[in-house]
């Protein structure tokens, strides 16, 4: 690295109102993390509350903790965390399940909502298990279609047969963002349902849910939530509408009095009747202390902080690669994007193995993406100066070229 970039990088870290979060989070010291978009890194405080509920919740207090400790109403303060990211009311959002499943009961809800239309309007280029759930759930009830079109091309696409429709708000590909108001205006105009993704966006930067009217939302909770690996994802009900939704997994823990032990199901009132069985109590407390690392944290200096690390990682990598070796696919305007940065290349994957290898982690979409995530609460400027420089040598020199690179794992 350049001591001019270093040294540019240097000061924008130490103008950084974000900067004391790092240390909230555990970070090897010899790695660049650039994948806090798929797996967050770990906060601290869920490290040490996890061996704290395993000690002395689950070994000390045993059963008696579901009203000791709050694990019964666990699922409802995580999700008040996570309402105040994205802009939801408190008893709007739910933490239970994963995004793929919580998918599957608004989606659910959303048709059940449209009894005249049977179009699930979505994207080609969703991530895959939006468009499977779809599918699952459109062959399970025997009716309806999923209809696919281009980002650009969904305005268009918004007729009187669309019952719903399901967007990611960032593509997780290029890190384009589309915009909550307008998009949700335009669903609504066409009477459809808005089902929002916001796996790619919550945490990310600043959202405001409830002033958009979207119906539904959710999202994962292990990615810039920092849950940890397979951490609860959540999902999010208009207030107006919570307790109108017909839950399509009605499970016991989603019953008004669970433990009235009734034969019979009556919904919860509101967004816990989401709720589907006994929520996973050991991740879901590493997340909800996780969400810690939030507190006090302005939304908009996260969107703020974000734009400005991927502006200057885009910039650096464009000054040094070698003309020609890659090209941006994010866009280049930080308000239509995500904080990430994407860059095609040929033999993407084994660039990516080699840049891991020398201790900046990104990661490797199909077919020739290189991807960056810039989580704004532990990533440093010195980073994205330090990973944009790794890379231009690496393009420079070709020496991602060696045969153990080619090999594709089964995690990318
Ligand atoms: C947009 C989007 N939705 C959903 C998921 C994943 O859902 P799940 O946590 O159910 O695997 C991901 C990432 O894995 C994603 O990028
Ligand atoms: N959920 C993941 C997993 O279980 C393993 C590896 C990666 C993931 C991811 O989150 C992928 C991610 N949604 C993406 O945007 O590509």
């Amino acid at each position: 690295m350049d001591e001019s970039a270093r040294a540019a990088a240097a000061a924008m870290d130490a103008a950084d109102p974000l900067a004391d979060r790092r240390a909230l989070f555990r970070l090897p010291e010899d790695v660049v993390y650039l994948d806090g978009n798929s797996l967050g890194a770990l906060p601290l405080a869920a490290e040490r509350r996890i061996a704290e509920a395993v000690s002395g919740e689950w070994g000390e207090s045993l059963i008696r903790s579901w009203n000791a400790h709050g694990w019964l109403d666990l699922p409802a303060r995580t999700g008040d965390r996570i309402a105040r990211l994205i802009g939801a009311a408190p008893g709007s959002t739910l933490c239970c399940d994963s995004t793929s499943i919580n998918i599957f009961k608004l989606l659910a809800a959303a048709l059940a909502m449209r009894p005249g239309r049977d179009v699930i309007l979505s994207e080609r280029g969703n991530f895959p298990t939006d468009l499977h759930v779809a599918e699952g759930l459109l062959g399970l009830i025997g009716r309806g279609r999923l209809h696919l079109v281009a980002r650009a091309d969904i305005a268009g696409a918004l007729g009187p047969e669309v019952a719903v429709a399901m967007l990611t708000q960032v593509d997780y590909r290029s890190g384009c963002r589309l915009d909550l108001d307008e998009t949700t205006r335009a669903v609504h105009d066409a009477g459809a349902v808005m089902l929002w993704d916001l796996a790619h966006s919550a945490g990310a930067f600043r959202v405001d849910l409830a002033t958009s009217r979207a119906e539904f939302a959710v999202g994962c909770g292990y990615k810039y939530l920092n849950g940890g690996p397979g951490a609860p994802a959540f999902a999010y009900v208009r207030p107006d509408l919570a307790d109108d939704v017909a839950p399509a997994l009605s499970g016991w823990m989603g019953h008004a009095a669970p433990f009235d032990f009734e034969p019979g199901y009556r919904p919860a009132p509101g967004v816990d009747r989401l709720r589907v069985g006994t929520p996973p109590i050991l991740s879901m407390t590493a997340l909800h202390a996780a969400l810690e690392a939030f507190e006090g944290v302005d939304m908009a200096q996260v969107e703020a902080k974000g734009r400005a690390l991927v502006d200057f990682f885009i910039a650096e990598v464009e000054r040094l690669a070698p003309p020609g070796a890659l090209s941006l696919v994010s866009p280049r305007d930080g308000a239509r994007r995500g904080p990430q940065a994407a860059f095609a290349t040929p033999n993407g994957y084994a660039v990516m193995q080699t840049l891991i290898a020398d201790g900046v982690i990104g990661d490797f979409r199909a077919p020739d993406i290189l991807r960056f995530g810039f989580a704004p609460l532990y990533t440093r400027f010195v980073d994205a100066a330090q990973a944009a420089a790794l890379l231009a040598d690496i393009l420079a020199t070709g020496r991602w070229d060696r045969p153990g690179n080619h090999v594709r794992a089964a995690v990318t």
